[in-house]
Parts: structure tokens; C-alpha cells; sequence
């Protein structure tokens, strides 16, 4: 996926982003960082077509399957665990269609196995968001797009939600775009690591970062620096 020279105005009343430009790693993990009201979510909703640029394009491969994850987990409320799953699949025309046995085995692999029958009121935060990261997988997406996907969750439940994400990410490796707040979580998952600053915005930082693709450690100093200027 590339934002190509993207100019982005709500009204008249204030510019987004002004010739913006990036490219996305192909099979890796981007991380988003930046302040709060810098663009972090209209350049998701950029790469989902909704909304268009005044200027510039965004471009995708043609073949490219896009999941989404969302902060809250959107779950159909008058649906199973399996079927909420299963609904993806029966939409999508790629691999698995029509079988039960791809959604249940992604639900085990999940530690829901013993959830697929419940409907989502009956489930915790955390396991309405398990749900959610295995239907945006279910369907082999060659992109995926995350939108604070572990804001709400508490401490520990991110951190499984993080190791399942890296468990489901390793074995087709998709290209992700995943904004967050938290420099742990995008160091923790993150192979590149981009912060937006200034107003329009743009890239003030792109680096290597240790999460999903072995890039180096950061030391005390560095974290210090990263976090300030992303307002982490
Ligand atoms: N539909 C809209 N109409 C007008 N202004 C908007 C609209 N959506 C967002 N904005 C403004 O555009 C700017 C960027 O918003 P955006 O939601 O992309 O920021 P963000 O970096 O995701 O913020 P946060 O981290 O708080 O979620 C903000 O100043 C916001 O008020």
C-alpha cells in the first residue's frame, strides 16, 4: 500500500496532510504513532477508501484482501462466535469458503474453543477482541488495518492480545498498518515504526523497530526520544 503525495482537507477549515507520502513494508508491521488530532485515523480511513484525497492517490495491489480491526470489536450481536467468524468467510471469495473447519480451527488456536457458541454479550472485553483479530485473519487478508485494537483492554489482556496477533501475523505474514498510543506495543510488535508530528502532518520519524521482525533494541535514551516525539 502507498500514500502517494495524499492532500487531505476536512472543509476549509483545516489540512491534514499536505504531500504526504509513505509506502508500507510489504509483510511487515507498521506501526503509527503521534499526538492525539494529528491524522493517525484519516490516514486509516484513507487507506479504506473512506474518505479521498484532494490530491494525490492511494495505491493498492490489485489482488489485495483487506481485513480491519477497530478499537471496539463490532461483533454482529444476533450471531454466534462461530458464525460472526464464519459471516466473513461466506462474504469473501478467497480460500475456505463454505468450510466450518477454518473458522473453528482459528477460534481453538484463540483459546475459544470453548466460546463458539456463545453470543457476544456472554463475553468479556478481551474475548469480544479475540473474536474480532480472528475474523479480520479468517479470510487470509494481504492487508490489515488496526485501529488502536487493544486500547481498551487492561494491561494483561494486551499483552495476550499482542502474542496472538504476532502467533496469527507469522503465518502468512500480511502487510499491517497499525496505529497506537503505546511505544511498548509498537515496539513490541512493530518491524518499522512511523511518528507523525506538526500540522500538516508528516513523517518526523521512521525507523527499524525489534517487535515482529528482529530490528535493533532501543536503549533508555532512545525510548525517551521516541516517546516524546510521539506523544506516547
Ligand atoms: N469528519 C471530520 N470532520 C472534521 N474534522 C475532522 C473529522 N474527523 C477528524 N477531524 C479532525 O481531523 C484531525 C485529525 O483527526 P484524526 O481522528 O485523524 O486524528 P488522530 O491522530 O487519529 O487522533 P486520536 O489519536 O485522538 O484518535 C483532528 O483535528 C480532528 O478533529
Amino acid at each position: 500500500m502507498r500514500f502517494d503525495r495524499i492532500t487531505m482537507n476536512y472543509g476549509k477549515r483545516r489540512t491534514i496532510f499536505a504531500d504526504f507520502s509513505l509506502e508500507l513494508t510489504e509483510g511487515q508491521i507498521t506501526c503509527v504513532m503521534g499526538a492525539s488530532g494529528i491524522g493517525k485515523t484519516t490516514l486509516l480511513r484513507l487507506a479504506l477508501g473512506l474518505e479521498r484525497p484532494a490530491y494525490g492517490a492511494v495505491h493498492l495491489r490489485a489482488d489485495a484482501c483487506i481485513g480491519c480491526v477497530f478499537q471496539e470489536p463490532r461483533l454482529l450481536p444476533g450471531k454466534t462466535v462461530l458464525e460472526n467468524v464464519q459471516w466473513v468467510l461466506e462474504r469473501s471469495d478467497r480460500p475456505g469458503k463454505g468450510t466450518d473447519g477454518k473458522a473453528l480451527d482459528l477460534l481453538k488456536e484463540a483459546g475459544l474453543a470453548h466460546a463458539v457458541s456463545d453470543y457476544p454479550d456472554q463475553l468479556s472485553g478481551g474475548m469480544k477482541q479475540r473474536v474480532s483479530l480472528v475474523r479480520a485473519f479468517v479470510s487470509d487478508p494481504t492487508l490489515l488495518i488496526m485501529d488502536e485494537p487493544f486500547q481498551s483492554l487492561d494491561a494483561a489482556a494486551k499483552k495476550d492480545m499482542q502474542t496472538l496477533l504476532l502467533r496469527l501475523w507469522h503465518k502468512k505474514k500480511p502487510t499491517v498498518l497499525l496505529v497506537t498510543h503505546d511505544l511498548e506495543e509498537a515496539l513490541a510488535l512493530g518491524s518499522r515504526i512511523v511518528v507523525l508530528g506538526g500540522s500538516p502532518a508528516e513523517i518526523v520519524e521512521d525507523i527499524k523497530a525489534a517487535g515482529s521482525a528482529g530490528g535493533p533494541q532501543f536503549s533508555p535514551p532512545d525510548k525517551l526520544k521516541l516517546e516524546q516525539m510521539s506523544g506516547a
